[in-house]
């Protein structure tokens, strides 16, 4: 899939959010978007998805696929999650016994039979990420997966991310809070300024380990990207 020149705003004559954006992802690819809140990095993946439209530019070569998941799955709706994802099922010509082994991989087999509205937070994103994931997809947009999803779900993704790979897939993935070691091998783009930046890995690095208090995490990992260090991860003493 290549983005060609991409140009996008929200209203005509609003700033423009994304400038001259040029990336490929080929197939087996990973790519996480990395950049601080509001820098562009959910309207990246929604360009790619297909969910918006380019401005200017264009995209070529999306897959026929595309699996999005969105930063919060829209769960204001008045049906089951069985009767969601059975539709969404037909809809992706998947089979339906799709729902039952997503359902049950990700410990939520208990919940298909409630409506969605009343759902927590972390189980209706469990319905979003099924939904994309019943049809293996060409694409795979996961927009923030660290952030809605409960911890078991959350360490599930990387397996998850290696399936869709494993089957030719690409993925492109939104994170700023820092999760990025999850995926070692992926490619990093840097948002910022409204350009789209591929983070260069040098081959020698070296990693420190750093031990703070909890109340303290957050503004050491602040400043160590301000001061332009790479955080690999924040994690519990074990
Ligand atoms: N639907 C919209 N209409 C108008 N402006 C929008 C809309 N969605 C996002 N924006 C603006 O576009 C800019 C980029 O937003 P975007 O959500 O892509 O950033 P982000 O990097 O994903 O942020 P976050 O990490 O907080 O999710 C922000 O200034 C945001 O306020």
């Amino acid at each position: 899939m290549h983005l060609q020149d991409v140009w996008f705003r929200y209203a005509r004559n609003a700033p423009w959010t994304l400038r001259g954006v040029d990336l490929e992802l080929g197939p087996g690819e990973t790519a996480v978007v990395l950049g601080p809140n509001g820098s562009g990095k959910s309207t990246l993946l929604q360009l790619a998805a297909g969910v918006l439209r380019p401005v200017r530019g264009g995209v070529t070569g999306r897959p026929a696929v595309v699996g999005w998941v969105p930063e919060r799955f829209p769960a204001d709706q008045p049906f089951t999650a069985r009767t969601y994802l059975t539709h969404m099922a037909a809809v992706r010509g998947a089979p339906a016994a799709a729902i039952d082994e997503w359902a049950g991989r990700l410990n939520f087999t208990g919940f298909l039979d409630v409506r969605l509205n009343r759902l927590s937070k972390g189980s209706a994103q469990k319905v979003g990420l099924v939904q994309a994931l019943l049809h293996p997809p060409g694409l795979l947009v996961l927009d923030e997966p660290w952030e809605g999803l409960d911890a078991a779900t959350r360490e599930q993704v990387p397996a998850i991310v290696a399936g869709v790979v494993a089957h030719g897939g690409a993925v492109l993935v939104s994170d700023h809070l820092g999760e990025v070691s999850r995926l070692p091998r992926a490619r990093r783009w840097h948002v910022r300024d409204g350009q789209v930046g591929e983070e260069e890995r040098p081959a020698n690095r070296r990693i420190i380990e750093l031990a703070v208090a909890p109340a303290h995490a957050d503004r050491a990992v602040a400043k160590l990207r301000a001061d332009g260090f790479d955080v690999l991860g924040v994690r519990e003493e074990r």
